[in-house]
């Protein structure tokens, strides 16, 4: 799809078809619930309009694909850079999950491989300028007065690569995540996702996701740099998201 009119005809027609088969007692998923409010029609000022719906479905692919596909091209390009890592990757993947499908619960046994997709998130800092805001109320925040309307820009890249915060920031890192005994460590550092209220709603699924998708390809490929690429060095793009520009890689089917 080209643009955001393509996005929003392609979801009228999938609204006509979900009308189609709405069963209020039997609602598939978010359209059907909306669609189901909307029919209510309680209030002359409902949110449950079709604009709403569009805006939100839209919201969600929009901030719900690049995001995720962007940091596994993060992960793997990494993979690349450190094929060390990508080794301790697979071992642990060959021991945990085996030749079996990926599972969430798998992830609590994996204690590397969680930590190397905590790093990736870290390092690649997709979202560096967060989403913009505005203050509701003239405050004070530590020692600088913010008028009401200060338009607010939060640099995640200011957490993420707080030396007080992580050993060696400026590095790809995993041992952030781990400790002496190589356990898991939450870090409070780790925002990615932002913080507070109005932070991403779509955490749980994008970790569940990052998770899967990671070990799945993992478990079935190698990365590395296609035939003639010298040195693999990924470059960041520039936009809303920072997604890689990496040189061209290889996935060559493991063998067990
Ligand atoms: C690696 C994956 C992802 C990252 C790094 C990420 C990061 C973020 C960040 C930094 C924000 C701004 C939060 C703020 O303003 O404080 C945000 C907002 C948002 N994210 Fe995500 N996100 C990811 C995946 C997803 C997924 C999978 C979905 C849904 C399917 C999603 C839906 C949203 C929505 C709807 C917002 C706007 C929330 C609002 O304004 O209240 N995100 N995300």
């Amino acid at each position: 799809m080209q643009n955001i009119e393509d996005i929003h005809n392609f979801l009228k027609t999938e609204f006509v078809e979900h009308l189609k088969g709405l069963d209020r007692d039997d609602q598939r998923g978010l359209i059907d619930a909306f669609l189901v409010k909307q029919e209510e029609k309680l209030d002359p000022n409902t949110y449950f309009h079709e604009m709403n719906l569009l805006s939100t479905v839209t919201s969600l692919f929009m901030a719900g694909t690049e995001t995720t596909s962007s940091t596994i091209r993060w992960a793997l390009s990494y993979m690349i850079q450190y094929p060390d890592i990508q080794k301790r990757v697979h071992e642990e993947i060959d021991r945990v999950i085996g030749m079996s499908q990926p599972r969430i619960d798998h992830r609590k046994n994996m204690p590397y491989t969680n930590a190397v997709i905590h790093e990736t998130q870290r390092f690649a800092n997709i979202v560096p300028l967060n989403l913009p805001r505005e203050t509701t109320s003239d405050l004070t925040f530590q020692g600088y007065h913010l008028p009401k309307g200060t338009y607010i820009v939060p640099l995640l890249e200011s957490v993420l690569y707080d030396k007080t915060q992580f050993e060696r920031p400026e590095l790809f890192y995993p041992e952030h995540f781990l400790d002496a005994q190589g356990a898991f460590v939450k870090k409070a550092a780790f925002i990615p996702f932002s913080a507070g209220r109005r932070s991403c709603p779509g955490e749980t699924l994008a970790k569940m996701e990052l998770f899967l998708f990671f070990t799945s390809l993992m478990q079935k490929f190698t990365f590395h740099a296609a035939p003639g690429v010298k040195n693999f060095n990924v470059k960041p793009s520039v936009g809303l998201t920072i997604a890689p520009v990496a040189p061209k890689m290889c996935c060559v089917l493991r063998s067990y």
